[in-house]
This record gives C-alpha cells, sequence and structure tokens, in this order.
C-alpha cells in the first residue's frame, strides 16, 4: 500500500476510547526501543510521524494510527523496560492483555524482535502468549542494517529456533534505515487486513 495519508487517531488507555470504524487493526509489539515507532514511520512513509526515541519506554499509550482510512497500525507500548515500577508493569499487562485479546477488529499482531541478538525470554513469552492465543503473528527482526548481509539468515535462524516458530513463513528481516524488508511487511499486512483483496 502506497500511504499518503495518516492520522493519529487517538492514545488510548482505556477500550472506551478505541476507534469505533471497525476497521481493521494490526498491533507492533516488542521490547522497549526495539524500534516499533521506527517500523510505523516506515511503513507510512514518515520520518517522524511516530515518536521515536533513544529514551526506551517513551511510549505509555496505546496510539491508533489510521491510514488511508482504510486500516489501524497500534503502536503498543514496549515491555521489558526495567525502569518502569512493578505497579506500572501490571497496569500494562492488564491494558494490553485486554486489547490483544478482546479486540475484535484485531487481524494480526508484528511482534519486533532486535535482529542482532538471540530473542530475550521476554520475546518468547510474548510470541508463546500469542500463540496461545491464536493470534495471526508476523516476527520481524528490525536493525538488520547493524549486521553484515552473509549473517542474516543464520540469524533469522537463531529467531525461528529460540522463539520455537513452526516455520519461517512469519519471519521477516527488516530495517528501518535501508527500509528493506518494508513491502514484505506491507504484503503480510494487507493479507491479514483485507484477507488478501486489498
Ligand atoms: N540502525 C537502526 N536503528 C534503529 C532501527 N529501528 C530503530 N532504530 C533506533 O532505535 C531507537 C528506538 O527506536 P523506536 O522506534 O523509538 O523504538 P520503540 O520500540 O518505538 O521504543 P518505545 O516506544 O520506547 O517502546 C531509535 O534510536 C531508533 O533510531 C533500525 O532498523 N536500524
Ligand atoms: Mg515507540
Amino acid at each position: 500500500m502506497e500511504v499518503h495519508d495518516v492520522e493519529l487517531v487517538m492514545s488510548a488507555v482505556d477500550p472506551k476510547q478505541y476507534p469505533t470504524t471497525g476497521q481493521p487493526e494490526i498491533a507492533l509489539v516488542g521490547r522497549s526501543n526495539v524500534g516499533k515507532s521506527s517500523l510505523t514511520n516506515v511503513l507510512i512513509n514518515r520520518n517522524s510521524y511516530a515518536r521515536t526515541s533513544s529514551q526506551p519506554g517513551k511510549t505509555q499509550t496505546l496510539n491508533f494510527y489510521h491510514v488511508e482510512d482504510q486500516l489501524y497500525f497500534v503502536d503498543v507500548p514496549g515491555y521489558g523496560y526495567a525502569k518502569v515500577s512493578k505497579a506500572e508493569r501490571e497496569k500494562w499487562g492488564q491494558m494490553i492483555e485486554t486489547y490483544l485479546t478482546s479486540r475484535e477488529t484485531l487481524r494480526g499482531v508484528i511482534s519486533l524482535v532486535d535482529g542482532r541478538h538471540a530473542p530475550t525470554q521476554d520475546d518468547q513469552q510474548m510470541y508463546t502468549w500469542l500463540s496461545y492465543y491464536d493470534i495471526p503473528t508476523l516476527v520481524v527482526a528490525t536493525k538488520m542494517d547493524k549486521i553484515a548481509g552473509a549473517k542474516w539468515n543464520k540469524q533469522l535462524s537463531v529467531v525461528k529456533k529460540t522463539l520455537e516458530m513452526k516455520s519461517q513463513d512469519d519471519l521477516l528481516a527488516f530495517s528501518a534505515q535501508t527500509k528493506v524488508g518494508k513491502d514484505e511487511v506491507w504484503q503480510w499486512i494487507e493479507a491479514h487486513a483485507f484477507g488478501g483483496k486489498a
């Protein structure tokens, strides 16, 4: 999809604030600082629409981006940020869990992992959890510009193995810097948001 029009509809904490158009939603999850906002910006062709920062834990609410008046990207606050208090982490967990398990318009989740390393325990937990709830999930290994091309395949196998993924079909390499993988991510999104009819 070539994106021309995008609007930040809502930074929501409470389900009452979620959009009501009934259009499909694709959520982005991953550790704090992994690159969720950066991926969002690449997908919507904007340099800094979704706020990125070198300071982890900045995004605290569900941010709904309305894309081409057709679907929403939902930028989910990052997990695994150590400096966040236990109470805050529990509040986060509840908000995300409620959203991911009960949102009827949710069509899929993009789970980002840092392509430079093996997925962390938090990443594994998130992936296991999404699989348990049968939520269609695309794993995106990001920051791939930081590792040599010759190591990509090996690194992707590490990701697949660590997450115990059944196949590599739903695993992609991506870089917000070079934009490699952008078209493939979009293909997955369109197939899942519109059932391949977009
Ligand atoms: N080299 C490189 N840097 C990246 C890439 N993606 C993100 N970054 C950098 O990583 C940092 C964090 O990126 P964000 O997109 O803000 O991460 P986030 O997951 O939205 O973080 P939170 O909102 O805190 O959960 C920023 O400094 C980005 O510039 C990438 O593909 N390559
Ligand atoms: Mg962010």
